[in-house]
């Protein structure tokens, strides 16, 4: 395992630029392997989550080179597994060409994203938006907080275009949108080989968008999503504030929707609560059906923690089960994440899974999540890495200089607490509710693109989780 992994990271460090490597590549290291699975150490979800983002198909080229097969890629975050479900191109992406994989796309997205013409940006988000065949419907747990919403994607998975069109679902972040419009895809291709399905999430039709209107290829671009038969999008409250990107949807809402065609968007708030959505797009939304996912009970919470353990062959007692939903409020990716800990414990101690073990993970796991992470410290520590007071943070001054600073530790809070919008406001000097979520939305979108902007994050939650 060691072995394979420094191959990989000698060959990557030949493809990036040194700094980036440093950054994101020297942190990390390999836990375990399996027959079809590379687990990775990563430092925090954020990592993670830039490293997915702008790394992840050079990792899995890398690794299916130099390990001649096919790998999964999964994340431990400081010993929370949260890659169980690595969404992967299940068609392989190995190029075939049996050399090592030479081009890093995402690295260049990551470098110049406005300035690189030659990158095929598109054609990346093509390859990321592959359907991951481990969301199926029958992988997915029931209950009364998702029934309903699961009953309608099983009605347009048999029938597309047929029941409810459009299909909305809305529900909080981790309740299973994604898992859903993913077995909806998965349903319609195994029914109907022929049928054009294309699941993606909103930030990528952006990213498609100004990458095909920077390069002229505007033709190409409707060409991807006007002849399809059904169209899923993920997280389209991130359209929000776009205008080019909103009427580019509407033009491809229109055109699948007089051909009876189905689409189905997700999102993390109701049509009704999306600000600066046109309203011919909201009524469109509106028009369909809106099912929403609701947070699980905790026999729901129980039932999940049953099925994902059995599909890592692992029983569960009750109590444990118990001890684990009862102790995560709602976020199914958070209960998985507790359960591969679990597990990933019991088999490095060689212990069994029981109460007595389940506690101290969660113990563990409960310190490493809160551990620092106060609104008040957070201000600290964003103050004192950009030299400014905590005051200047609280104050109304709008200079880049403050406003990026305070946007960033906003997001962080948003991000690493529990606080609520109007808290996090308030203890910014009483901002506004709407302040935050702007803050939040912005450095979301920047950290996918501007390479020193996660940079610094990186270095300022190193900074709280020391
Ligand atoms: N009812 C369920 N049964 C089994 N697994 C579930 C269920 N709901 C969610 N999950 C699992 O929880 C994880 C998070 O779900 P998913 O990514 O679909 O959430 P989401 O609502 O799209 O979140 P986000 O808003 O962050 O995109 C996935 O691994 C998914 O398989």
């Amino acid at each position: 395992m060691d072995a394979l992994w420094k191959n990989c990271l000698d060959h990557i460090e030949q493809k990036i630029l040194p700094e980036n490597f440093n950054t994101w590549f020297t942190p990390l290291y390999p836990c375990a392997k399996n027959e079809n699975t590379l687990t990775l150490v990563v430092p925090n979800r954020f990592f993670e989550r830039c490293l997915r983002e702008n790394y992840l198909e050079l990792i899995q080229e890398t690794l299916e080179y130099f390990a001649n097969k096919k790998l999964e890629v999964c994340f431990q975050v400081n010993g929370i597994s949260s890659g169980i479900e690595t969404p992967f191109n299940g068609n392989g992406n190995g190029n075939g060409n049996g050399h090592p994989p030479v081009s890093a796309p995402s690295e260049a997205r990551m470098e110049t994203p406005a300035s690189s013409p030659h990158v095929e940006v598109g054609e990346s988000s093509r390859t990321e938006s592959f359907l991951n065949p481990k969301y199926t419907f029958d992988r997915f747990v029931i209950g009364p907080n998702n029934q309903f919403a699961h009953a309608a994607c099983q009605a347009v998975a048999q029938k597309p275009a047929y029941t409810y069109n459009p299909l909305f679902l809305y529900g909080a972040v981790g309740l299973g949108k994604t898992h859903l419009l993913h077995a909806i895809g998965n349903q319609i291709s195994n029914q109907n080989p022929n049928l054009r399905v294309r699941y993606i999430s909103a930030e990528r039709f952006t990213v498609d968008l100004i990458e095909s209107i920077k390069r002229d290829k505007m033709a190409a671009f409707r060409e991807r999503y006007r002849p399809l038969d059904v169209l899923l999008v993920d997280d389209i409250q991130f359209i929000a504030g776009k205008e080019r990107t909103q009427e580019e949807f509407f033009y491809t809402f229109n055109s699948l929707y007089e051909y009876h065609k189905q689409i189905v968007v997700s999102s993390d708030r109701y049509p009704k609560d999306m600000k600066n959505i046109e309203e011919r797009l909201r009524s469109r939304f509106e028009s369909g059906l809106i099912a929403d996912i609701m947070p699980p009970d905790l026999e729901t919470k129980m039932a999940i923690l049953y099925k994902k353990a059995d599909f890592h062959e692992k029983e569960i007692s009750q109590d444990v089960a118990m001890f684990l939903a009862n102790n995560i409020k709602s976020n199914i990716r958070e209960l998985e994440g507790i359960l591969l800990r679990v597990i990933a414990y019991s088999s490095f101690t060689r212990r069994d899974i029981d109460l007595e073990l389940a506690k101290e993970v969660l113990k563990d796991f409960t310190v490493d999540k809160n551990k620092n992470f106060s609104i008040a410290n957070i201000q600290k520590t964003v103050a004192q890495y950009f030299s400014i007071r905590v005051s200047d943070l609280k104050s109304k001054k709008r200079s880049r200089d403050i406003s990026i600073p305070r946007q960033i530790a906003m997001y962080i809070c948003r991000e690493y607490t529990q606080a609520s919008l109007p808290e996090i406001g308030r203890q910014f000097g009483g901002k506004d509710h709407t302040t935050v979520i702007f803050s939040h939305r912005k450095i979301s979108s920047l950290v996918k693109e501007n390479n020193e902007m996660t940079g610094s994050i990186q270095q300022i939650l190193n900074i709280l989780e020391s």
